[in-house]
């Protein structure tokens, strides 16, 4: 390769000072080398400070470019009358050349829409002024094919080189992407917070790391406070809970925070204008450390005194149904015993003779029945006596019905005084009785016979004294019902009547 040998000492290396400079006669501007150290300078003589802008030794220069080019921001660097002193790779892309193309040239040399060229130009304007201040700016440019793209600029005031020309470091990144991401996600978080604000709930974010704590307008407005004098410490949602529910929130609070998951609790909170209120409170854990420890919390809390009302009177209507259902079935209860008994005193009292208080006929029939029926399986014998008042008539006649009411009462007296317990005297008709004992005939006849004699010597009152006829009849294996030893007794009866009355017949 020729190499041409510029004038010694006058063109000294900036690197290494040496004064073997020679001319590599190459397109790009890196054409003036170091045979010392390898340092490239320019040569084009229009280049103005350009011609300046010497590059470093080989390989710091060779590690530099890669890194320059491998970058995906636009990285210039530009003297005060606009020239760069370079450009990396993707910087000449945007403009459509090279690196060492861009190198001395202006962006007018590689940009025709004036729009464009007008912000290029502007780029490094102002940057001295600011003071040696590193400016940031985003930008947003109409492409000429009409897509707008954004772009992120950081500006920084330089002394380039070694020659250190006052010049600009010009850094941008292409942020449309990233600012597209953006408002989608801004987009996204507003209608989010549009929700959570008519939905009226309060809205809190805990970052564990470092206990603070961010919420939204209504948080404030649930716990009674105007949102300016609202300020909320790491405790101030457990200091707030009512006494009474506290420590069942701070258990499930705490298992949420120690393990994740979903945490829920509907419980008591004091407000500071005094009134308590019932919340519902929800959390869950936004983000974990690598560790798997929460570290971010998000929850909400929503006022639902109303529903706790309405659900507290619904209970407290359902408790007095079933009180006045109690109460009911307790009436009714009440009335069904009450009933019952009304109803065994009418029974006892459908059985049971108003005059003389004996059984009455029904009560009796019901007792032979009973007995038949024992008789049937145990072979247990009884007795029926029928028992008649002998010329009752006459009694009535004489002395007036309600004397003979008193003999027939003296007469009931007698039977059931002479008759044990288990026995049945009742009043069977008008002026019968019927008597049913337990024993064989025999000893029943001796026994009506007594009766007979007892009536006969015992007056009803000082000038009455009545007699009675017995039918006694024991009832028999071969009878077909109860009625059968009755229906003997009463023929019984009859032949004692006709043979005289006050006699028994068995
Ligand atoms: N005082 C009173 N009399 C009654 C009652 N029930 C029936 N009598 C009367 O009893 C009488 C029965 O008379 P009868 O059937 O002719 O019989 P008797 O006069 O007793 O004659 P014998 O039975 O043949 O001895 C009637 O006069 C009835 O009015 C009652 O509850 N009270």
């Amino acid at each position: 390769m020729a190499t041409e040998v510029v004038s010694r000492g006058l063109s000294a290396c900036p690197f290494c000072a040496s004064e073997r400079v020679v001319v590599v006669p190459a397109e790009n501007l890196w054409c003036a080398c170091c045979e010392g150290c390898g340092a490239q300078g320019p040569r084009k003589p229009d280049a103005g400070s350009a011609s300046e802008a010497w590059g470093g030794p080989a390989s710091y220069r060779k590690l530099m470019r890669e890194i320059l080019d491998s970058s995906a921001a636009f990285v210039a660097v530009k003297d005060m009358d606009g020239r760069f002193l370079l450009a990396n790779e993707a910087i000449a892309r945007l403009m459509g050349t090279t690196p060492g193309r861009m190198v001395g040239a202006c962006d007018a040399d590689f940009v025709s829409d004036p729009q464009l060229l007008r912000f290029y130009q502007a780029s490094t304007e102002g940057v001295w002024e600011a003071g040696g201040e590193t400016l940031r700016e985003e930008v947003s440019l109409t492409m000429p094919d009409g897509d707008v793209r954004h772009y992120m600029a950081l500006k920084k005031p330089m002394l380039f080189g070694p020659k250190k020309i006052p010049s600009v470091l010009i850094i941008a990144n292409d942020v449309t992407d990233l600012k597209r991401a953006n408002n989608e996600i801004a987009a996204r978080e507003r209608r989010y917070l549009e929700a959570m604000a008519a939905s009226g709930e309060g809205i809190w974010e805990m970052d564990l790391r470092n206990n603070l704590i961010s919420h939204n307008s209504h948080l404030p407005e649930i716990f009674g406070f105007e949102p300016e004098y609202f300020e909320v410490s790491d405790s101030f949602i457990l200091d707030r809970i009512h006494p009474e529910d506290r420590e069942r929130v701070e258990q499930s609070m705490g298992q949420f925070i120690a393990h994740g998951g979903d945490y829920e609790s509907q419980h008591r909170i004091l407000r500071e204008d005094g009134k308590v209120i019932w919340v519902r409170s929800r959390g869950s854990v936004a983000e974990f450390d690598e560790d798997g420890v929460p570290v971010r919390l998000i929850g909400s809390i929503r006022d639902i005194t109303q529903r706790k009302r309405a659900e507290a009177s619904l209970e407290e209507a359902r408790q007095k149904l079933e009180q006045t259902n109690n109460q009911l079935e307790n009436l009714v209860e009440e009335r069904t015993s009450e009933l019952v008994q009304l109803n065994l005193e009418l029974q006892s009292l459908a059985r049971r003779d108003a005059l003389t208080g004996l059984a009455n006929r029904l009560a009796a029939d019901e007792q032979l029945l009973q007995e038949y029926a024992r008789f049937g399986r145990q072979l247990q014998p009884y007795t029926v006596m029928l028992v008649d008042v002998d010329h009752f008539k006459q009694v009535n006649d004489t002395f007036g019905h309600a004397i003979g009411d008193r003999a027939l009462i003296h007469i009931a007296q007698l039977l059931q005084s002479s008759l044990r317990e288990t026995d049945v005297v009742a009043r069977y008709g008008g002026e019968e009785f019927l008597l049913l004992v337990h024993t064989g005939e025999q000893e029943a006849l001796q026994l009506a016979e007594g009766i007979r004699r007892q009536v006969e010597v015992t007056p009803v009152s000082a000038n009455l004294t009545i007699t009675i006829s017995i039918g006694v009849s024991q009832v028999q294996e071969g009878d077909s019902d109860a009625t059968d030893a009755l229906r003997r007794a009463d023929k019984l009866l009859y032949q004692a009547k006709e043979e005289g009355r006050n006699c028994v017949r068995a």
